[in-house]
């Protein structure tokens, strides 16, 4: 697992889409092979959102050949209600992406049969080839999309009982009447977040500290759902400093020191790429694996670029 750190909310934004633009624009999606993008709701992707939106509009990015599934959704809320999932993810994100409402899945909240809607979703998930990204936000209490405390790890796609204190949390967009916000949520499970390909999630705010020290100080446990991307082969958090107030001091230096690395490597990879140094593989990799999937690492010991097998996660 990786932890990214950054100053404010604004800067995990402008992190987390500049890392999901980076991916979408590697893959070269095209309608055959589209990209498949898991998506969370909440305030804390809100800021991911408006970069990637201005993006579209800059013309550095685009939706057409990406395919979302988006977490979860209230349990009796018609779609048009103001405070749907599925309001919300038009409301702040695809009204204002070039993406075919076509290509967009949400859980229906409202389906006779709620059991079905969740096996559906799940082979709807499998018949695209899976999910590649996992965009996540958490809950309070650490929940990934609604996999409250007690969720099984191995969870899936399921109906979902809310902890009291997400109806409290989540009682601010419902006019503060907490008798207004449903009791049960659609969700995917923790396993199919595990399933993804890749998991990124931002954590931001004072009242996400102690979640995120439970979920990347600990163990794995079923009552801080977060912590099972340690068993993620590719997890990334991005936090900001408000989230990191529970972290050990030494936790956030060594994430920092890793980051620093990094960057280190990227500089002397850019300096070998100018000077005409070719990828080749190389017996020890040095300081390999410290940079993103499918990209090279530069090989301290030989001075040469090898392609990276290794992954810092
Ligand atoms: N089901 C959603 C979660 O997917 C989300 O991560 C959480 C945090 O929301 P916020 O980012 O507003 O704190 O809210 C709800 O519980």
């Amino acid at each position: 697992m990786r932890l990214i750190l950054r100053d404010d909310p604004a800067a995990v934004g402008e992190y987390t889409a500049n890392y999901i633009c980076k991916r979408i624009n590697e893959f070269n999606a095209t309608p055959q092979r589209p990209f498949v993008l898991g998506l969370p709701t909440g305030s804390s992707p809100i800021p991911t959102y408006k970069v990637l939106i201005r993006m579209v509009k800059e013309g550095k990015l685009s939706f057409k050949n990406v395919i979302t599934f988006n977490m979860d959704e209230y349990v009796g809320l018609p779609r048009d209600h103001p405070e749907s999932y599925h309001t919300f993810m038009f409301r702040e994100f695809f009204s204002h992406i070039d993406i075919p409402p076509s290509q967009v899945h949400l859980l229906d909240g409202t389906a006779a049969d709620l059991i079905g809607e969740c096996a559906n979703y799940e082979a709807l998930i499998r018949s695209v080839g899976g999910i590649e990204l996992f965009l996540g936000g958490i809950g309070e209490d650490g929940h990934i999309a609604f996999n409250e405390p007690g969720s099984s790890l191995k969870s899936r796609t399921r109906i979902k009982t809310l902890a009291y204190d997400t109806i409290l949390a989540n009682a601010r967009f419902f006019g503060n009447d907490i008798t207004a916000v449903p009791r049960m949520a659609l969700t995917v499970g923790v396993g199919t977040v595990l399933d993804s390909r890749e998991v990124v999630v931002v954590v931001t705010g004072q009242r996400k500290a102690l979640a995120l020290s439970k979920a990347i100080e600990e163990g794995v446990n079923h009552l801080w759902t977060l912590s099972a991307l340690q068993h993620h082969p590719w997890a990334l958090i991005v936090a900001d400093g408000d989230a990191t107030l529970e972290l050990r001091v030494k936790t956030v230096r060594y994430f920092r020191s890793i980051e620093r690395v990094q960057d280190e490597v990227e500089a002397h990879h850019a300096e070998l790429r100018a000077r005409g140094v070719t990828a080749g593989v190389g017996g020890s990799l040095g300081v390999a694996g410290l940079l993103g999937h499918g990209s090279y690492s530069s090989n301290e010991v030989q001075g040469a670029l090898v392609p990276s097998g290794l992954e810092d996660v």
